[in-house]
Order: structure tokens, then C-alpha cells, then sequence
């Protein structure tokens, strides 16, 4: 893993244009975007014409490293504009640091925006000059920008901006991606392409409503490349991405089951919470609608639980009670689900954390089942907590297609399941751990797929919550089981979110981390080279950097089935 202390790239990327991209090496923060680990850039726009504009400075961990650059490039009192993507309370202690040195400042944001920069900033008076879309800001020197706001359940501020002069379309969350690097255009865009798939499921896939929205108003805009908050600049993959967000987005709309997941969160806890979830169920195929009860009408939370099957509900304590939104929202969903809808709830709290119980206790009293016992979470989510919430969402979904009898595409009995059945595999068990987190999974279809380099492929399901470990660079372990030991018994059995895999296991750790399990018949360390999208399942290449058979005169434990429509 990388340990190079945080810094600022400044990069020229057209005219009087500069990116200034903070970059953590490390991953920066528990949510799960950030979970592969790859570190991340804070992308920030400088436009010096006439009039300078900064666009999204970044969060506090970059505040003092950023200004310092910045100060380099520009006196922080000739900043006119400051334009704000997002506003999220991570960004605010950098903002208080550039009003200290120019209180002349104008930010440029969206209505919700300017709400959420008042309410943070309760000391001072800010500028603000909202933009609802028609709006033009003329910096001289031909840049001029437009704005476009793209307003999203988890960003409902959000905004995009155009310069007509450079034609560079800033994207904020849009088409970013978790990655640290030299590198501040994609080319060789392909390479990327993981990320910004793995950033699209955890923050996009759950409102492609609204993104396929902000995508038909973006269209319109001749862009020389987007550039956006997190991540390379897109010029080279600009063409190919739009169209796999298409093709992303409309993979959700078309899933036969969907959950409608409404929160409120005040200070963000409730909605990483949620984020959580909705990427656990979206992984097993569910799709999810997220709603931000604070910026939905009553007609769209009635009409997404008129088309789903389930709803989890989020909320903060606040004052010993449940915001007045969620209390709408909740009232809406008693009036609309019939019982046999599947529920759930969670939310962060300080102290007391009522409103998760006042919640599920309604709920229950209506006669709804609960999925799962309540998550309540004190304030900021953990690594654990997060990692939890993700497979109870996953569980969440299971039950859902559990309830809706969803089958595999074979047919029950005829001969080619018969004849796939015939396929085998050593049974093995596989195993990986990251940071403080471990888990295995049970598997036979593993093969043997290259010499050279030694490599094998394993299938894991997309719902299962190793595969969230198995991403490109990666390790794993491949413990291949022994024929007549008992080993497999102990994890067959269906685990709970978050239980630990190897109580009573005997095992001890490989030189890539992952657990090695001291029965097994031999082992083999690997790393996930590439994965492959296959249907239910995810094909997943590991180069075998390591091995040992520990068991010389054993054989192989081989999976023999009667059918191909189980494992
Ligand atoms: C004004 C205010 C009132 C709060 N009241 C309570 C409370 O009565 N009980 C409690 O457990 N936590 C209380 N909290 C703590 C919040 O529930 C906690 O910060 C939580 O993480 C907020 O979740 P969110 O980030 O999703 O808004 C309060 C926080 C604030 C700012």
C-alpha cells in the first residue's frame, strides 16, 4: 500500500484554466466508495480572466496543503467567484479559510445550495448568488460559464458547469472515480474502467433516475472533456463512459424487483448509512430508488413504493425525535405498502437515538415485517458498521427475491441442467482479509485458467460479500479442501452481516494476508488480476503468486452434483 504523505498537483488544462488536484495516496474515508482502496484526488478549477473563479475546493483533510498551492497561483483577495458543486460539511472548513483572507467572495450555487451554505456558515453572511440553470457568469477573456443543475437524492445541490471558451464541462460527482495518481487525463482510459464502474454502483446506481436525467442535459453541451471532482479528467473514454452510464442506469431501471430506500440526514451519518444498504441490495441484483425524504414530493415517494417490493427507512435522531420529513414519508409509506412488503430501518444517532425505534415500532405495530434487526449507529459509521449494513442489504434483497420466487433461468429436471451438473471443481474454500476485515466463501468453481503465468479462475456470485474483496490487485487465498475432513462444515452455514468466518477454525496468516485454514489439503495465494462480468456471477482471474501442499498423501475433496441449477 502506498504511504506517501498527501500533496497538491497544479496542472495547466486550457486556457487561464488550472487543475488543482489534492491527492491522498491512502483511502481517505470508510465509505464504501472508497473501499478499493486506490486513494483519491480532490479535483479544484482555478479560471484566471478578467475575473477568477475557483471551482469545489476541497474537503478540510486538504484545507491548509491546498491553500498553500493556491496561494502560489493567485491572490486568495482576487478570488471573485467560488463555485460550488456540492456543498457538504467537509468542504465548509475549507471555505471559512478562504473567507477569512477575501470576504469579497461570491459563491455560485444552486437554491439547496445556498440553504446548506447558510446553515453552515451561521458566523458570517455569504454571497451567494444562486443559478437555477439559465443563468450565464461572464469571467472576460471569452469565459463565460453556463450552469446546469443536476440534482440527485444524495446531492440535491448538485451542479455542473460549462465554460464556453475552454468547453470544459465540470462534472462534479459525475463520472469521477476513486483513484490516486500522476496521471490527470485518462488516456488509456480502459484501464480506469473498474473504478469508475465500482464508483457508478456505490453512489449512481441507486438514483438512475435523476442521473439519467442530469445525462440528457448535459448532452447538449459540446464538451472538449469533463472534468470531474474526483478521479482523471475525461477526454479519451468522454464517449465510451456516457454510454456505459447509460447502459448502467438503465440495467437498474429494468430489474424486476426494486426497494425504495428513504432517509434524511442532516449531517451525512444516515445517508453513508444508506449508501451502504442500497449497494448491498443493488449487488444482488435489487434495484434500489433512492429518496431524500428532505427534497422529495409526496407523490414521488408514493409512486416509488407503489412500484417496489420493500422499503427501508433512515433517519437521525434529532432532538429526541424523527425529522418532520421522515415523519411524512413514513406516513406516506403506512398509507401506500400493503403488509407483505418487506421493511427495514436504520440511522445514526448522538445519545439517545429514538427515532429508529419510534420508527420501527409504527411499523411494526402496522403489521410490517422487518427484515432485520434496526441499525442504529452512534454518529460517523465505522469500517464495520458500513461493511454490516452492506450485507444486510444484501440479505435484504435475498429475501425479497426469496419472496418473489425468483429462479435461475434453467430448467428444474431437464437434461442440459442434468449435464451441467456434470462440471467439477475441487471444493475449496476462499479466502481473503483487508485492514481489520476477513471473510471466506465456499466454492468448487475454481479451475485452473493459465501456465504462464500459474493462474485460475474462481466464480463468485455478485451478491455474495467476498466479492467486494475481490477486486483487480486484490489477494486471496485458495484453500483446497481434503477429501473425507470435515472442514467444509463450518462454512456451509448462512452467516449473519459481519459474523466472523473463522471462530473456531484453526488457521493462520499467508504472506498476502489472507487467511490460510491448517486442515486443508493444500493452499494457493493469488492475485485478482482481472474480473470479468458473467451474468449472476463475477469471473474472477488470480495470478498464484505462492503455494503449498500441506497434505502430500491426500486428494482433493471434488464436488460431484446431479444438478447445474445449484453449487
Ligand atoms: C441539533 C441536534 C440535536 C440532536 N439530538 C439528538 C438526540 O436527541 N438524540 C440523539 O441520540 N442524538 C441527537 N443528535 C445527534 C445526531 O443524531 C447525530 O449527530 C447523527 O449522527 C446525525 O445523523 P445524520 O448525519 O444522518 O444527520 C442531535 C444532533 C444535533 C445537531
Amino acid at each position: 500500500m502506498q504511504t506517501k504523505p498527501r500533496d497538491v498537483q497544479v496542472f495547466s488544462v486550457g486556457a487561464e484554466t488550472l487543475a488543482i488536484r489534492s491527492r491522498s495516496w491512502n483511502r481517505l474515508r470508510f465509505e464504501i466508495e472508497y473501499a478499493l482502496e486506490r486513494g483519491t484526488t480532490a479535483n479544484s478549477f482555478l479560471i484566471q480572466a478578467d475575473k477568477n473563479a475557483l471551482i469545489d475546493p476541497p474537503g478540510g483533510t486538504f484545507t491548509e496543503i491546498y491553500l498553500d498551492e493556491l496561494k502560489r497561483r493567485i491572490h486568495l483577495k482576487s478570488i471573485d467567484y467560488v463555485v460550488l458543486g456540492h456543498v457538504n460539511p467537509n468542504r465548509i472548513e475549507t471555505i471559512k479559510a478562504l473567507l477569512e483572507s477575501n470576504d469579497r467572495i461570491q459563491f455560485v450555487c444552486t437554491n439547496p445550495g445556498a440553504i446548506a451554505l447558510r446553515n453552515a456558515l451561521t458566523d458570517c453572511e455569504p454571497q451567494i448568488k444562486v443559478v437555477r440553470g439559465e443563468e450565464v457568469l461572464d469571467l472576460g477573456k471569452g469565459h463565460t460559464l453556463q450552469f446546469i443543475p443536476t440534482s440527485t437524492p444524495r446531492y440535491p445541490d448538485s451542479l455542473c458547469t460549462y465554460d464556453t471558451k475552454t468547453q470544459i464541462l465540470y462534472t462534479d460527482k459525475l463520472f469521477g472515480a476513486h483513484i490516486c495518481g500522476d496521471q490527470v487525463f485518462d488516456e488509456g482510459w480502459s484501464s480506469f474502467l473498474e473504478d469508475r464502474r465500482y464508483y457508478f454502483d456505490c453512489l449512481m446506481a441507486n438514483q438512475t433516475r435523476q442521473v439519467e436525467a442530469a445525462l440528457d442535459k448535459i448532452a447538449d453541451f459540446p464538451a472538449s472533456f469533463y472534468a470531474p471532482g474526483h478521479g482523471p479528467m475525461l477526454r479519451y473514454g468522454l464517449h465510451e463512459l456516457v454510454n456505459l452510464y447509460r447502459q448502467w442506469s438503465e440495467v437498474q431501471t429494468k430489474q424486476n424487483i426494486s426497494v425504495t430506500l428513504l432517509y434524511a440526514s442532516a449531517y451525512g451519518n444516515t445517508a453513508t448509512l444508506a449508501n451502504a444498504l442500497a449497494a448491498g441490495i443493488i449487488k444482488a441484483g435489487v434495484a434500489v430508488e433512492s429518496i431524500n425524504c428532505e427534497h422529495a414530493t409526496p407523490s414521488e415517494i408514493k409512486v416509488a413504493v407503489e412500484k417496489s417490493a420493500g422499503f427501508l427507512i433512515g433517519s437521525p435522531t434529532l432532538g429526541g425525535h424523527v425529522p418532520t420529513q421522515v415523519q411524512t414519508a413514513l406516513g406516506i409509506v403506512l398509507a401506500t405498502a400493503t403488509k407483505s412488503y418487506l421493511a427495514g430501518v436504520f440511522g445514526s444517532y448522538g445519545w439517545s437515538g429514538e427515532a429508529v425505534d419510534i420508527i420501527a415500532n409504527k411499523l411494526q405495530d402496522a403489521g410490517y415485517t422487518l427484515a432485520f434487526d434496526p441499525i442504529r449507529i452512534k454518529f460517523t459509521p465505522t469500517q464495520e458498521t458500513l461493511r454490516f449494513c452492506e450485507e444486510t442489504g444484501t440479505d435484504f434483497a435475498q429475501a425479497l427475491k426469496d419472496s418473489k420466487k425468483v429462479r435461475t433461468t434453467l430448467n428444474p429436471g431437464s437434461t442440459v441442467e442434468q449435464a451441467i451438473g456434470r462440471i467439477v471443481g475441487p471444493l475449496s474454500v476462499v479466502t481473503v482479509a483487508k485492514g481489520d476485515l476477513s471473510t471466506a466463501m465456499l466454492a468448487s468453481w475454481i479451475s485452473q485458467a493459465t501456465f504462464n503465468p500459474p493462474g485460475l479462475t474462481v466464480a463468485v456470485a455478485k451478491e455474495r460479500a467476498i466479492e467486494s474483496f475481490m477486486h483487480e490487485g486484490d489477494r486471496f487465498v485458495v484453500n483446497i479442501l481434503e477429501q473425507g475432513k470435515q472442514v467444509r462444515k463450518q462454512f456451509m452455514k448462512k452467516y449473519a452481516p459481519g459474523e466472523d468466518r473463522f471462530v473456531d477454525v484453526a488457521h493462520e496468516t499467508a504472506s498476502n494476508g489472507a487467511p490460510i485454514l491448517k486442515d486443508a489439503l493444500a493452499y494457493l495465494e493469488c492475485r485478482v488480476d482481472q474480473r470479468m462480468e458473467c451474468g449472476d456471477h463475477w469471473l474472477v482471474y488470480g495470478v498464484i503468486e505462492n503455494g503449498k501442499v500441506m497434505q502430500p498423501n491426500g486428494l482433493a475433496a471434488v464436488h460431484y452434483r446431479k444438478s447445474g441449477s445449484h453449487y
